[in-house]
């Protein structure tokens, strides 16, 4: 299903649980601006390349618009927006004062050399600078993207409009970069993932773990959960897929990836089809890659009791279905994986006090609103008998609609 759909049937469905004026449902659902821009640069070798970049602004009525920059090929227009839609309910749950954005350029990262991807990244924020700003919009890393490329950003942006650290965040420590932001998105993920099992009586040691993805998100969550006596039994990324039901050395298999560019050839594990990692026998199942991987094809044939949304939007509305009638119970990623976007908002207070923290103050805070969330998304279940996708919805979609009527509408 395409994702633009699937959100909008999630946001639809919370928008009835809460009784939403349809007219207000209407403009909470339109995007507050949409920006596509042709980025055309010159290749190492001569040779003109030329791409196409997107920021989607969704609505800004909690605060300015953030969300990440995502470098990939399967960036198009309805991703995108469905992404920066989540991003303003995600930033609603975690009550952070944002609304919501995303942005990505259509290009396979892996494919450019270091020169063309700063290139690439300095001619796509000449195209938007004008849009963005430390109280308008402020992006940071997705997939593909890393702190590297929120330098050129800054650096970029910074032309324009003097040095501006807070114009995004995800930034390397040396130029005003948090501490912990690096691990966040994963921290967060554990943070989570003891909140559910608490609540189910459980802890995460000895549970066997699958995660999908072992970038930024997927292996800082390997490494925490390994910390706390996690079973890591498969892992997969864009090279391939392992397995060990032992429990993979994850500290190990962190060697091999950043020797051998990928998890493919790690000694310590068989490898595995990549199509069949999330039906692995587990405990719990995390995606941390690519959207819409968890739908009606696969959904029935998942073993895992509880699955983690570490990636945005990785499972589509008909395999929620199908896994709640299996009684599969799932934190959504507008709660799951939040911890990255709460850890961005303490970079931007950060740059704007000009007061760094240390990692331990970001860590402990993470781990407040985190737990916070979690509560306020389990009320939200009592009160209208919901999942917790639904409740996490209905949290966002809630605290945005009452900012958005306070606000009001006079011309
Ligand atoms: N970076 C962040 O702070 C946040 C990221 N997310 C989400 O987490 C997910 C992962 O993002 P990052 O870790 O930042 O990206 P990343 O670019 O650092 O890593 C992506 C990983 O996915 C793997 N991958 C790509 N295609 C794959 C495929 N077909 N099968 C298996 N693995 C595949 C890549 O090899 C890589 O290991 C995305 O959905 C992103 O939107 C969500 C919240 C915050
Ligand atoms: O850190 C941020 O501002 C955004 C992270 C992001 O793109 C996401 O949560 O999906």
């Amino acid at each position: 299903m395409n994702a633009l759909v699937a959100t909008n049937r999630n946001f639809k469905l919370a928008a009835r649980l809460l009784g939403l004026d349809s007219k207000l449902e209407k403009s909470l659902l339109i995007p507050f601006r949409e920006i596509k821009v042709e980025c055309t640069i010159p290749k190492d070798d001569g040779t003109l390349a030329s791409f196409v970049g997107f920021r989607v602004q969704h609505d800004n009525a909690r605060g300015p618009m953030k969300g990440g920059i995502r470098y990939h090929p399967e960036v198009e227009h309805d991703e995108v927006n469905a992404l920066a839609q989540l991003m303003t309910w995600k930033t609603a749950v975690a009550n952070i004062p944002y609304g919501g954005a995303k942005g990505g350029i259509g290009c396979d990262p892996r494919d450019l050399s270091i020169s063309e991807l700063e290139r690439l990244t300095r001619v796509f924020t000449q195209k938007i600078h004008d849009l963005i700003g430390i109280h308008a919009d402020v992006p940071a890393p997705d997939m593909g993207t890393g702190p590297q490329t929120m330098a050129w950003m800054l650096d970029e942006y910074s032309k324009f409009h003097g040095y501006s650290p807070a114009v995004v965040t995800g930034k390397p420590i040396d130029l005003g970069g948090s501490l912990g932001r690096d691990a966040a998105t994963g921290r967060g993920v554990l943070f989570a993932t003891e909140a559910l099992l608490n609540e189910h009586g459980k802890a995460i040691s000895g549970k066997k773990i699958v995660i999908q993805g072992f970038g930024n998100v997927g292996s800082w969550a390997a490494r925490l959960i390994h910390e706390k006596g996690g079973k890591i039994v498969a892992v997969s990324d864009i090279t391939g897929a392992i397995k060990n039901s032992k429990g993979i050395d994850i500290p190990r298999l962190l060697n091999h990836v950043k020797e051998n560019k990928g998890v493919k050839g790690f000694e310590g594990a068989d490898s595995l089809d990549p199509e069949s990692i999330l039906v692995e026998d587990c405990d719990i199942l995390i995606p941390a890659a690519l959207g819409g991987i968890i739908n009606r094809e696969n959904a029935n044939e998942i073993k895992a009791k509880f699955i983690i949304e570490a990636a945005n939007h990785p499972t589509d509305p008909e395999a929620d279905e199908i896994l709640s009638k299996k009684g599969v119970i799932i934190l959504p990623d507008i709660y799951a994986n939040s911890g990255g976007v709460t850890v961005s908002y303490f970079e931007w207070v950060q740059n704007i006090q000009g007061f760094l923290w240390d990692e331990e103050k970001v860590n402990n805070e993470l781990k407040t609103y985190m737990t916070k969330a979690f509560k306020d998304v389990k009320k939200m279940c009592q009160v209208h008998n919901c999942d917790l996708r639904m409740g996490a919805f209905t949290l966002g979609v809630n605290r945005v609609a009452r900012a958005t009527v306070m606000r009001g509408w006079e011309a």
